[in-house]
């Protein structure tokens, strides 16, 4: 069996693609972005939906007139194909679409909107892009969704304090095109261009995590809208310090809520100057776990992380890329592709961006769909939990894709599967569970990145304890004491 990875000093991030009946090198991955699926278009198997409203014709005409006088008429719909794209996320959860959809401009608005659903008793689940990997935007309840997208202001730039407060409609590439000509960006980046407070709303991270870590290392103040209406601002009004200690830490509270807290309609985001100099490689190597350990050996062999990453001058990149490029050697890495210019560098991460849609790309079909796993282990144990992986889908013979952000512990796999098969269903359904079984046996955790949602709730209480889950619940009933808060996620 043959793998290959790319890797980058930058972003310190293995991709490894397992060689089943798919395409197998990373030129086919390439190739196959040419059929680059974009987000919204939808597997069919997921363009059913479930009806789960509870209203009668009266309620939700009176709803719907007390949301309007909030928002405006152009800024709420109940056609179908808004609530349909509004029901679901990009991952295989079933899509539940909401009765209404409201597009709220402002935090005063947010709060309106909060106050009618409280008072009418009525579900809310907010919507930043849709890009979510485990059905945060699902409308169990049927209820409203709050699209926060037309929110999207920069609204204090305070250049000199490394700081940015954003609002919801403000994805991550916009706000580094903003940055760009200060020499200043945010450097946290799943995939998708999400937005930034989604990504605070799901603790999400990416490529960049081992030298600047997830959401919950980089927001320094939350605005919140409470169900009640209430708004707060977790680290007190303007406020963007480096650090501080007064009080709970109740920013890290909301990040990774997953919108069942409140809605969170500023961040204020830590920023970093951009390095003079990166280089990225791809090279091969033949087998899974030679790649792990020579990732393993970069990150211990006493070179400062943040040097194994290739920031700073252009000597200092040089000889790091040297240390890192003999450690991959002696590990049998083979066909180094050193890549330091911007464009190089840009196509080949954008390349690792998009390669969800490549793998979904390698499976067409109308009932094809993908899940995907992203259990998070300590470093120590990545090796392990990787061979152990691959065996499992070698014994099973189930087509899967392992990549990771394997300087983070965290490793993805994808299975392409047909919703229509029951056994393939089953199969995808109980490999993914020994993957995050085997996690938490190694100390691991169910969701390094992607968020609890619906799929992992029901590891919580195994990963962090009953008596930590009783507290989270309470916290929870304290926040939302009607349950009204993006029903049926996160908690068990
Ligand atoms: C191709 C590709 C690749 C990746 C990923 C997706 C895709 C499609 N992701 C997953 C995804 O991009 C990530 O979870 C984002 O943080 C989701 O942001 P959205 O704005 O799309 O939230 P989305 O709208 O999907 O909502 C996600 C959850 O957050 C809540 N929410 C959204 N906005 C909110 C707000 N303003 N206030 C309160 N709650 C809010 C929602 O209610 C929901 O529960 C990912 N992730 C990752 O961490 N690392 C990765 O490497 C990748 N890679
Ligand atoms: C293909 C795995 C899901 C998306 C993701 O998290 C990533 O690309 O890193
Ligand atoms: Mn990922």
């Amino acid at each position: 069996m043959r793998f290959s990875f790319s890797w980058s000093t930058r972003h310190q991030q293995v991709i490894f693609k397992q060689r089943f009946n798919f395409s197998s090198n990373f030129n086919n991955l390439n190739r196959s972005l040419n059929a680059h699926i974009k987000p919204f278009s939808l597997p069919s198997s997921q363009r059913s939906f479930s009806k789960t409203s509870s209203f009668n014709n009266i309620d939700l005409q009176i709803l719907k007139e007390r949301l309007c006088e909030v928002v405006g008429p152009p800024n709420i719909s109940t056609a179908e194909s808004t609530r349909l794209q509004h029901g679901k996320d990009e991952s295989h959860h079933r899509a539940q679409i909401p009765d209404i959809v409201v597009f709220p401009s402002n935090t005063q608005e947010v709060s309106e909107v909060a106050k009618v659903c409280t008072d009418m008793k009525v579900t809310m689940v907010p919507f930043g892009t849709g890009t979510g990997m485990e059905g945060g935007c699902v409308c169990t309840h049927g209820g409203v969704s709050v699209d926060l997208s037309r929110m999207a202001e920069i609204r204090e730039y305070q250049q000199a304090d490394f700081s940015v407060c954003v609002e919801p409609g403000v994805t991550r590439l916009a706000l580094n095109e903003y940055l760009r000509g200060d020499g200043l960006w945010f450097p946290v980046d799943p995939g998708a261009d999400a937005s930034l407070c989604g990504m605070a709303a799901t603790s999400a991270s990416g490529t960049n995590a081992v030298r600047y870590g997830t959401m919950r290392e980089n927001v320094r103040n939350l605005e919140v809208v409470l169900s009640d209406g209430t708004i707060i601002h977790t680290a007190g009004q303007g406020r963007h310090t480096v650090k501080s200690s007064a009080g709970y830490n109740l920013t890290n509270l909301f990040v990774g809520s997953e919108g069942t807290l409140g809605f969170i309609t500023s961040a204020t985001l830590k920023l970093y100057g951009i390095p003079d100099t990166m280089t990225s490689a791809v090279c091969q190597f033949d087998e899974v776990e030679r790649a792990v350990t020579a990732v393993l050996h970069v990150l211990q062999c006493g070179v400062a992380v943040a040097r194994i990453e290739f920031h700073g001058s252009e000597k200092q990149t040089e000889e790091d890329a040297s240390v890192v490029g003999d450690i991959f050697a002696d590990a049998g890495a083979s066909g180094f592709q050193w890549a330091s210019s911007l464009s190089e560098r840009n196509r080949l991460w954008k390349a690792r961006h998009d390669t969800l849609y490549a793998i979904l790309a390698t499976r067409p079909g109308p009932q094809i769909t993908q899940l995907s796993t992203d259990v998070c282990v300590p470093i120590s144990q990545l090796t392990k939990a990787i061979t152990d992986t691959e065996k499992d889908l070698e014994d099973h013979k189930l087509p899967g894709y392992i990549l990771g952000h394997v300087g983070d512990g965290n490793y993805h796999v994808t299975f392409l599967y047909d919703t229509g098969s029951e056994t393939e269903t089953q199969l995808v359904g109980k490999l993914s569970e020994r993957i995050v079984e085997r996690a938490l046996e190694l100390n691991g955790t169910c969701t390094g990145e992607h968020g609890t949602g619906f799929g992992k709730k029901k590891y919580l209480v195994r990963e962090a304890g009953p008596d930590s889950v009783s507290l989270m619940k309470q916290i929870k009933h304290l926040l939302d004491p009607h349950g009204l808060m993006n029903p049926g996620k996160v908690l068990p």
